[in-house]
């Protein structure tokens, strides 16, 4: 098909390791190898490269390493971490304190000095359960508790 009849938003271009053309979505960058049938899509069908969160992590006694900057050795038991991780997302939710704030203050993770922060990362970087998480987040959002081997989490999401 030659290029002036591909549907909107889509460039043909030559494979230089097959020599077979292929079609780059202009707006997402994703490439295939079919002739497209229909305008590109302007966002990814399949959601974000990466994402950007900030997270508050409350380990306890059955976390893999139940240590941190905060406590030396953690003895509450996982219920008592839900508590409080339900309790710190009511208050960010209620506009009584902000994610920062408390994440730097309650996070037993190494980036409460960061506010919580864990700057941008893609899939495989992250616990899966984390990472299932932070991927279906929305900008802004802020998940319910996630569970993973290192504790109980509230994510933000972020960009
Ligand atoms: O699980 C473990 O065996 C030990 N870890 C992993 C770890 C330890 C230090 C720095 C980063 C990650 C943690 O417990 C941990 N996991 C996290 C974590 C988990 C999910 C997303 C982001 C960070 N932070 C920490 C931490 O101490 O600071």
């Amino acid at each position: 098909m030659a290029d002036e009849q591909l549907p909107a938003g889509w460039e043909k271009r030559l494979s230089r390791s097959t020599g077979q053309h292929y079609y780059l979505n202009i707006y997402t960058k994703e490439s295939q190898w079919d002739v497209p049938d229909k305008p590109a899509e302007p966002v990814s069908s399949s959601g974000p490269e990466q994402v950007q969160c900030s997270h508050l992590l409350v380990k306890h006694k059955e976390s893999r390493r139940p240590s941190s900057w905060r406590e030396e050795t953690i003895t509450r038991t996982k219920d008592e971490a839900l508590e409080l991780v339900k309790s710190y997302r009511e208050q960010i939710a209620q506009g009584k304190a902000s994610f920062a704030e408390l994440a730097s203050r309650y996070s037993d993770c190494s980036s409460a000095k960061r506010g919580g922060d864990l700057g941008p990362f893609g899939k495989g970087a992250m616990q899966k359960p984390f990472e299932e998480a932070a991927f279906n987040l929305k900008v802004g959002e802020l998940s319910e508790p996630v569970y993973t081997d290192s504790g109980v989490h509230i994510i933000l999401r972020t960009v």
